[in-house]
């Protein structure tokens, strides 16, 4: 019989061997799906938002190494011409374009849209990247409540602006990255700006599920047109997306070797931005590279039909 000395002891050895042994294992099973795609670029344009960090910025990578112009659509313009061009001299690809969008003020994004348009003639790939998670209860520029104004009013918004010159250039493709958090959502039409009652985690997740039902409406008014939209979630990624909670910063610190990293966290943006498979697939939800479960309320068409004309309402837009 073991005493319970020598069983410590045993704990003390074993534990920190096996993983050691499994680390290579667990990291591998951590990373999830790639992006196995050879797809070349050159000749695409591309808009990323948020792409001067976290997954956003190592898409544009991606990207801009495929040889596509890639503009990097950044609230902080300092941060966002640092990313372009790191990635720069990294690619070697000249063509990675910082430029300026808040998507919590719907000036700046007319702005953008406005320039873009005007500056450039061609998009294929407009990827909804940008967001904010647990923030405080605080209001866009318009009024909107901040995950809801970022995360999907602004994205909606932008989408509808840059749509037709998408259908002049297609085929095209609509990525918008969403959330396993979706699950967790509902569309809270009596309080959709959380004035009544607000948690800060459940105004994320219904972000989130706006995102879904979005991508699933809008592909089935984009149908015949070759522009196609779907959504993702990227996996648990180690960005700054935690930054508004001091507890699951340091949970992610702690468990950032279980966190997929940014690159990692990627692949299914790029995946849906570039494979050939997904050519004419629209309206899907992905993850790891592979389609992935989409919660019911995800999947309500009448929900998705109300969401998108208050949208439209609330941004003072007619998009039929
Ligand atoms: N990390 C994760 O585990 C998961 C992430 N996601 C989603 O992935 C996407 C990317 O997140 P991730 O890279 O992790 O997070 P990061 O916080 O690293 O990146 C978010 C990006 O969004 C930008 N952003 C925030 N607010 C605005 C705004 N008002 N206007 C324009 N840009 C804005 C940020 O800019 P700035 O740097 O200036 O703040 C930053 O560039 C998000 O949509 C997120 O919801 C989904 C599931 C899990
Ligand atoms: C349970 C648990 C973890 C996992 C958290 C997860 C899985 C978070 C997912 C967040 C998402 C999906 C955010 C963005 O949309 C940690 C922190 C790794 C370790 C502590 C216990």
């Amino acid at each position: 019989m073991l005493n319970c000395w020598e069983a410590a002891l045993g704990a003390a050895v074993s534990v920190p061997v096996f993983l050691f042994v499994a680390a290579p294992y667990i990291r591998r099973y951590v990373a999830g799906g790639r992006c196995k795609s050879t797809a070349r670029l050159e000749g695409k344009v591309v808009i990323i938002t948020g792409a001067n960090t976290g997954i956003g910025k190592e898409t544009a990578r991606d990207l801009a190494l495929r040889g596509a112009r890639v503009i990097i659509a950044c609230r902080d313009t300092a941060k966002a011409e640092a990313a372009a061009s790191e990635i720069r001299a990294e690619t070697g690809n000249q063509e990675v374009i910082a430029k300026k969008l808040d998507l919590a003020d719907t000036k700046s994004i007319r702005e953008f849209a406005e320039r873009f348009l005007a500056e450039e003639k061609e998009l294929h790939i407009l990827i909804n990247n940008a967001g904010v998670m647990l923030c405080p209860y605080s209001k866009t520029a318009d009024g909107f409540e901040m995950q809801l104004g970022v995360n999907h009013l602004g994205h909606f918004l932008l989408t509808f602006l840059l749509l037709e010159r998408l259908k002049q250039c297609a085929p095209a493709r609509i990525v918008n990255v969403s959330s396993l958090a979706h699950h967790g959502g509902r569309i809270r039409f009596h309080d959709l700006q959380g004035e009544k009652s607000y948690n800060r985690g459940l105004a994320y997740c219904h972000s989130k599920l706006a995102n879904v039902l979005f991508t699933r409406e809008l592909a089935r008014r984009l149908q015949g047109t070759k522009v196609t939209a779907n959504a993702l979630h990227p996996g648990s990624v180690y960005s700054d997306l935690v930054r508004h909670s001091s507890v699951m910063t340091w949970l992610w610190k702690i468990f950032s070797f279980f966190l997929k990293t940014p690159c990692e966290g990627a692949q299914t943006s790029i995946y849906c931005a570039v494979a050939e498979e997904l050519e004419s697939v629209t309206g899907q939800y992905f993850s790891d590279c592979q389609p992935a479960y989409v919660s019911p309320r995800g999947r309500d068409d009448e929900t998705a039909k109300k969401l998108w004309s208050v949208s439209c309402e609330l941004l003072g837009i007619q998009w039929d």
